[in-house]
């Protein structure tokens, strides 16, 4: 769909693993470039299946997909990896690589995207530090506890602004004062112009922070409008916009053969100052 500006697109899809009853099925949505939306529903409903299909690491048994403009299903392997470039992704298991430092973790997609050294070491220590991590940079992922590991994955996951942020149960290990303070991470990456879909079952977190949820119960999806409102008490001091200040280069910087440049929901790159 060559005018599509929609930035997610599912048009009839449907999953099915191997052998088993049909997890989604005619699924159909769109989500706009800059939207924040939950993922919502009931244990076994297929969050994560929806998630890893948004990710581009599973195929739909039925459907299509289509990502900043552009039908994922006639992709070939290397231009669907260009794709995951642009999307942060924090998984249920974190996927850290094991042989590589919290550091080295966190500054793989700047590495991928060939930041210079200096710039890179700046922005991933001031990340980590962000996220309480700053004295572990050169821990391996099997020494953090399940709460670090869940921070540096969301580390590595918003360390270049990403255009679309994936996160499944980003809270889920973290303790109530850190897991609201990721969270206003993510405000602060949306109104940079990131499009977020948070996966969660939190129902705090979804009456404090109103967006509209994609519920998904029985194989199909409902638009439905944020949760009431909650009394909510100060957001944290350190503002958010610190930890992002200068992670804004997926754009500029993508591979070449991605249509990073030209497509229509490319987030604006925030007021950097030093
Ligand atoms: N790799 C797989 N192979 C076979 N079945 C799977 C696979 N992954 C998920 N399923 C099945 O698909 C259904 C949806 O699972 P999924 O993990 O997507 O749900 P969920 O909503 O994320 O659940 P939860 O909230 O408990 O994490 C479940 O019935 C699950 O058993």
């Amino acid at each position: 769909m060559a005018d599509d500006t929609a930035l997610v697109r599912f048009d009839a899809v449907g999953m099915q693993y191997d052998g088993a009853a049909e997890v989604l099925r005619d699924i159909s949505f769109a989500l706009d470039p800059g939207s924040y939306h939950f993922l919502t529903g009931p244990s076994g409903a297929g969050k994560s299946t929806m998630m890893r299909l948004l990710y581009l690491a599973q195929r739909p048994s039925a459907g299509r997909i289509s990502l900043f403009g552009r039908e994922a299903d006639g992709l070939g392997r290397s231009d669907r990896a260009r794709m995951r470039q642009r999307i942060g992704v924090v998984f249920q298991d974190f996927r850290l690589l094991p042989h590589l430092s919290a550091f080295d973790n966190a500054a793989l997609p700047l590495r991928i995207l060939k930041t210079p050294e200096a710039e890179l070491r700046r922005d991933v220590m001031e990340l980590l530090a962000w996220v309480g991590l700053g004295d572990q940079a050169d821990a391996s992922p099997a020494t953090l506890s399940g709460g670090q590991q869940q921070r540096l994955a969301i580390a590595r996951a918003v360390v270049v602004r990403p255009r679309l942020l994936l996160a499944d149960e980003p809270t889920g290990n973290l303790d109530a004062e850190m897991g609201l303070k990721l969270m206003h991470l993510f405000e602060e990456l949306n109104k940079l112009g990131t499009t977020i879909v948070v996966a969660t079952h939190d129902t705090t977190l979804l009456a404090r922070f109103r967006h509209p949820r994609l519920v998904l119960a029985d194989g199909t999806v409902r638009l439905m409008p944020p949760a009431p409102p909650l009394r909510i008490g100060p957001a944290p001091r350190l503002s958010a916009a610190e930890a992002l200040r200068g992670a804004a280069r997926t754009d500029a910087a993508a591979a070449p053969g991605t249509n990073a440049g030209t497509d229509p929901g490319a987030p604006p790159r925030p007021e950097v100052t030093r």
